[in-house]
Order: structure tokens, then sequence, then C-alpha cells
């Protein structure tokens, strides 16, 4: 049967990237989105910001909504200090199942816990299942629908602290303006708009950066 696409960008970084350079696996599947199939990674513009923003808050905590094939999970490992862990979450075992091998491909699998399933049912059971109390920095880039009842279970369940980072993707392509509406206008929020393009192409997507003020 047909492979999928996730599958065909496992083969191109397997082929074009060197296994333990989590860079060459960045540049992998970029080339392989600009040049032979468009995919829903964050990709090099709006990445470059995620690694700022990820820089600047150098997190001892970090919970990822959406892994896909593990691009953006890469992206925010290789710059994690010795020791630190993420946690990503993604609903498709079958995108799970490539991301493991390209996150394990890239050598960051000792810094990443992927768990498979809802962030519905997931988010509720993180301190319990992974010994957290709060999260440092929070990257959503799972379903537009999801980015605002997730946010209101972060603050349900007390994982947000004073200062907590959240960053969101695709909040004008395809957008969350129910979720824009919410970080903007609440007073728990300090936010910032970065523009930016939608993945390998000049359509206009940015990133939100919210920051919890407790
Ligand atoms: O769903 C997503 N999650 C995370 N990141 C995404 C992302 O970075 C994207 F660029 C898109 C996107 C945007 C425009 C487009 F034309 C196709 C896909 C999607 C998306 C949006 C609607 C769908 F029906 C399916 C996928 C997502
Ligand atoms: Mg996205």
């Amino acid at each position: 049967t047909r492979s999928t696409r996730p599958q065909r960008m496992l083969k191109a970084v397997q082929k074009n990237a060197t296994k333990g350079n989590p860079e060459s696996v960045i540049s992998a599947i970029d080339y392989f989105c600009k040049n032979s199939e468009w995919a829903m990674n964050v990709g090099d513009e709006k990445g470059s910001i995620l690694d700022s923003v990820v820089t600047e808050v150098n997190p001892s905590t970090v919970l990822e909504l959406g892994t896909y094939c593990g691009y953006s999970t890469v992206r925010i490992a290789r710059l994690l200090s010795p020791g630190t862990k993420l946690i990503t979450l993604e609903f498709n075992p079958a995108y799970a199942a490539v991301a493991r091998q390209i996150i394990a491909y890239a050598g960051l699998q000792d810094k990443v816990t992927l768990v498979e399933g809802p962030s519905s049912e997931l988010i509720p059971q993180i301190k319990e299942r992974f010994g957290i109390t709060t999260f440092d920095f929070i990257f959503l880039d799972h379903w537009k629908d999801r980015y605002l009842p997730d946010i209101k279970l972060f603050e349900e369940c007390g994982l947000l602290r004073k200062g907590s980072v959240l960053l969101a993707d695709n909040v004008i392509c395809p957008g969350t303006p129910e979720y824009l509406e919410y970080v903007r206008n609440s007073p728990h929020y300090e936010s910032r708009y970065y523009p930016a393009h939608l993945e390998y192409t000049k359509v206009e997507d940015g990133l939100e950066k919210s920051v919890f003020l407790g």
C-alpha cells in the first residue's frame, strides 16, 4: 500500500541527515517540505522564532501539544539544558510512530517523552504521571479548536506559574480567534504577536507568545 507523507518524510531524514545531528534532521525536513511535499511542520521561519523564545526562557519543564513528525520537538529538545526533558502529546498514532523515529534519529530520545492520546484527557494526568508541578514553557501546535479549552485546562489543573510562557502556532492561518481574544484581553496574560508566514509559503501566519501573570 502507498506510503504516507510522514513515512516519506522519515525516509528523507534517513537518507539526507546525519544520525545524532539535530541540525541536519531539521534541514532535511525543511528541504523535503520545500522541494518534495509541503507538510505542517512549524518550519524554518517560525522555527527560528521558536528557537529564540526557548533560548530566552531556558525552561526546566516543557510541554508540546501536537508532535506531528517531531520537527518542532527536535528544534526545542536540541536547545534544552542537559538533564531537562520535554513532554510532547500526539493524538494520531501514525504521526507518533514516525515522530519517535525522527526524534531518535536526531539522538534526542533521552530528552523527550512522547505520550499518545487526546490533550483533553492527558493534561489532567500530567502532574501524577510525570511528577510535574508547573511548566516553564508550553508550545501549542495541535488543533486550533483545542487551544482555548486547553489553556483553561492548564489554569484549572494548576500547571501554570507566574512567568510561564505559552507560544502558539497558526494563530492567523488557519487562525485561532477565540484563543487570541482570550489571551489578549485577559488580565492574567501579557501577550505579544510575532508576525511570520505559513511554513514554506508566502501566506501570512505568526506565533502568539503569552506570559502567565498569576
Ligand atoms: O492542524 C494543524 N495543527 C498544527 N499545525 C498546523 C499547521 O502548522 C498548519 F500550517 C496547518 C495548515 C494550515 C493551512 C493549510 F492550508 C493546511 C494546513 C494545520 C492544519 C489546519 C487545518 C487542517 F484541516 C489541517 C491542518 C495545522
Ligand atoms: Mg502548526
